[in-house]
């Protein structure tokens, strides 16, 4: 695990002005990138000249790639002049730059044995948009045998993909081509194209500067700190968490060093998954060796599933899903029960010992309580469950009240109209737990209740991790309420998780203080 790889990490640079350019490479090279690309076509018309390629290059503190494209996915609309197009190529050829870019259209129609005739160093990368939705293998092959045929040194496919299952065939032909290869999966499916790239054998990978996201791009900082690619390869085992939305997850920056830590070769990407089941029927290989589940899938993951422990089983919702190695099944589990229920116990507990109160070691503090539940998707089940084997009378208020009512009479307990949740008042004693989305960013400002309600409450406990401290349990402190975080939960179904995810033990102390550096 410590032997690195060679990975390339590249920045497109798409500025309109040589200072601009110069400044972003600098700031390129502090973020860790090895190459920076000059992409040419995106200069205002005063700079696109061969001319400017010259103090460029001179002025460079990268290797760099040259690169016009007439035609790509982020320069379509601009398109952009062919003579020009050609002077700047040249140019840097003859300034010997580390790599020149040019359109698979360029490459066949200018006599590209003179360009590889005339260069000293310089690399040729083809490159080619393919935009027809799910490209197969064989399509893709056919494409990569014509632009290896231009002569190409290098060869790149520029991809406009919708889900991200449109990416197995790249992975595949990333896997088995004889020629250096770079995909780029534009768009906020296309991220994986980029973290699995170089365990998939591709050449180069691409991040986005600071403070210029660019969809599909992880940033440079985040490939650097947070996936160290360059520490990946054939052999490292590939988790993630499937979810939409998916980027709020702190699951990355968590479980990527804990690997790293262990000495475990595996790496943990955001998935953004639209259909469950065709996610998993199309990444069935036993590289893809584990799964977090999140919103809205963890119900529906259930049916992915080949075998699932009894206590998921029972919840109908999995947040944990692990490839057994001998057969390749998938088997689920839940780690949000156990997660969720502990951090409320354990509340209960401290304040009572803190209250010189003597706890009782035999039965739940949660025992007897009324248990007020928000929401009843896959995580409000793992609530609506723990609480009832815990001895609380559940009540269930979700938006969808046919939802509510269904899961209350799983659990003995009662569904109220959504609507009524602002005036109901529990007895003494109740707690009030938040399985619902409303709260979490972008919607921070959020509260499902208001907080005079809250005061009819001894604790408030949310799911919702981002933000760490939600309108609702801010509101809740104020009122004087016991409050459990989120962040405790996702903690704790992380450590979970990982014991399930690698056979292994997890390093508390490490997990909890890489989330909480993060709050
Ligand atoms: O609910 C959550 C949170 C999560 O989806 C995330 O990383 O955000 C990961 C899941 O395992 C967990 O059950």
């Amino acid at each position: 695990m410590d032997v690195k790889n060679d990975v390339v990490v590249c920045t497109p640079l798409e500025c309109e002005s040589l200072e601009e350019m110069v400044a972003s490479m600098e700031k390129a090279k502090a973020e860790g990138a090895d190459v920076v690309e000059l992409c040419m076509a995106s200069m205002a018309a005063p700079y696109l000249s061969h001319q400017v390629v010259d103090q460029l290059l001179e002025r460079k503190t990268l290797p760099a790639i040259v690169s016009f494209r007439l035609k790509s996915s982020r320069t379509l609309s601009k398109g952009g002049c062919y003579d020009t197009c050609l002077k700047v190529l040249k140019r840097a050829l003859e300034l010997d730059v580390e790599f020149v870019e040019m359109d698979y259209e360029v490459a066949c129609e200018v006599n590209m044995a003179e360009y590889l005739h005339n260069r000293s160093n310089t690399r040729i990368i083809v490159s080619n948009y393919v935009n027809d939705g799910r490209p197969s293998v064989e399509k893709l092959v056919d494409i990569i045998a014509c632009m290896q045929a231009t002569g190409a040194d290098v060869i790149k496919l520029d991809l406009c993909v919708d889900y991200i299952t449109d990416l197995a065939p790249i992975f595949t032909v990333l896997t088995h081509c004889q020629v250096p290869l770079i995909a780029m999966a534009v768009g906020n499916s296309g991220l994986i194209s980029q973290l699995l790239g170089p365990k998939f054998g591709g050449f180069l990978v691409y991040g986005s500067l600071g403070g210029k996201p660019v969809p599909g791009l992880p940033s440079l900082v985040s490939l650097r700190q947070v996936y160290k690619l360059e520490y990946t390869n054939a052999d490292t085992k590939v988790f993630g968490l499937v979810s939409n939305p998916v980027a709020h997850s702190k699951g990355p920056i968590l479980y990527n060093p804990t690997f790293r830590h262990m000495g475990y070769n595996g790496i943990y990407v955001p998935m953004l998954v639209d259909d469950i089941e065709e996610f998993f029927e199309t990444y069935s290989g036993s590289d893809f060796a584990g799964f977090s589940v999140g919103i809205p899938h963890k119900e529906a993951a259930i049916r992915c599933c080949d075998e699932v422990h009894p206590i998921a089983k029972s919840i109908g919702a999995v947040n944990t899903i692990v490839r057994r190695p001998m057969d390749g099944k998938l088997i689920g589990y839940n780690t949000d029960c156990e997660a969720a229920i502990s951090a409320i116990e354990d509340a209960l507990t401290e304040r009572k010992v803190s209250s010189k109160g003597v706890p009782n070691s035999t039965s739940s503090l949660i025992s007897g309580r009324t248990f007020v539940l928000i929401g009843a998707g896959g995580a409000g089940r793992a609530l609506a469950f723990g609480a009832k084997y815990k001895g609380a009378r559940i009540v269930i208020f979700n938006r969808d009240y046919k939802r509510a009512k269904a899961l209350a009479d799983e659990v003995s307990g009662e569904a109220l109209l959504y609507e009524a949740l602002e005036m109901f008042r529990p007895e003494t004693g109740a707690i009030l737990a938040n399985a619902s989305a409303i709260g979490m960013e972008p919607n921070s400002h959020q509260s499902p209740v208001s907080k005079e309600a809250l005061r009819a409450y001894d604790l408030v406990f949310d799911v919702v991790y981002t933000p760490r401290n939600t309108q609702l349990l801010k509101e809740a402190a104020e009122v004087g309420v016991t409050t459990v975080s989120g962040v405790e939960m996702f903690v704790r179904q992380a450590l979970g998780q990982f014991r399930l995810f690698t056979g292994g033990s997890a390093p508390e102390d490490l997990m909890r203080k890489l989330v909480m550096e993060q709050f």
